[in-house]
């Protein structure tokens, strides 16, 4: 069974709704979950997944600090290669249209190449008509727009949901095939 974790970071609710449909959309999948506030993550969370969620408000168009603290903690894990092989994917709300989805979610692509993870974006693949394709999606996670305080509604829930059953699809299909063995200690670049 494909293993999700679910990690988010929320003020006012909007990032929790995305991450409770991203949970809800993994578990339909048929995936066990972890849906968890930072606050409750820890690396032993992020070892055991085999799909890593990620959910931030956007803070001056980029992730939250208290999820950069958290990924900042992960140092062990990466040096042991634990975070590779993993499929990753990010998730946002902002107060606004143009403040800076693209780029938080964009930054969060700069730490899962770091860790070796494979990126998962929902793209425009999503089963919805183009029209509302090109009115509504991110194709770099699934993103609300809060304004002056609405919670997401069914578009955006849907969006999370979808992206992390497109997770759980590429990750069981991981699954099959044998990863590569890492690197050799002592590269023959280095030793000729
Ligand atoms: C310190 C801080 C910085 C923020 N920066 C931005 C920003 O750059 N662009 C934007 O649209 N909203 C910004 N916001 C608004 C948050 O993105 C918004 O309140 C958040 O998405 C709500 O998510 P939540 O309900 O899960 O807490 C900022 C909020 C805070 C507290």
């Amino acid at each position: 069974m494909t293993r999700v974790t679910v990690i988010y970071y929320s003020v006012t609710g909007n990032v929790q709704a995305l991450a409770e449909a991203a949970a809800a959309g993994a578990t339909d999948a048929g995936a066990e979950v972890r849906l968890l506030p930072v606050a409750d993550a820890t690396n032993a969370d992020l070892e055991w997944a085999d799909v890593v969620l990620f959910g931030t408000p956007s803070h001056y168009g980029t992730i939250a600090a208290e999820l950069n603290r958290f990924i900042d903690g992960t140092g062990k894990l990466w040096l042991a290669g634990k975070l590779a092989e993993k499929v990753y994917g990010a998730f946002v709300a902002s107060a606004s249209t143009h403040g800076g989805q693209e780029t938080t979610l964009v930054n969060f692509s700069t730490i899962f190449s770091h860790w070796g993870g494979i990126i998962v974006p929902p793209g425009f693949t999503a089963p919805i008509p183009v029209p509302v394709h090109l009115q509504s999606s991110n194709p770099h996670g699934a993103s609300h727009i809060v304004g002056l305080g609405q919670q997401p509604g069914p578009l955006a829930l849907d969006a999370a949901r979808y992206q992390a059953q497109r997770a759980v699809s590429v990750a069981a299909r991981l699954a099959v095939a044998p990863a590569l063995t890492s690197v050799d200690d002592t590269p023959t670049a280095m030793t000729g």
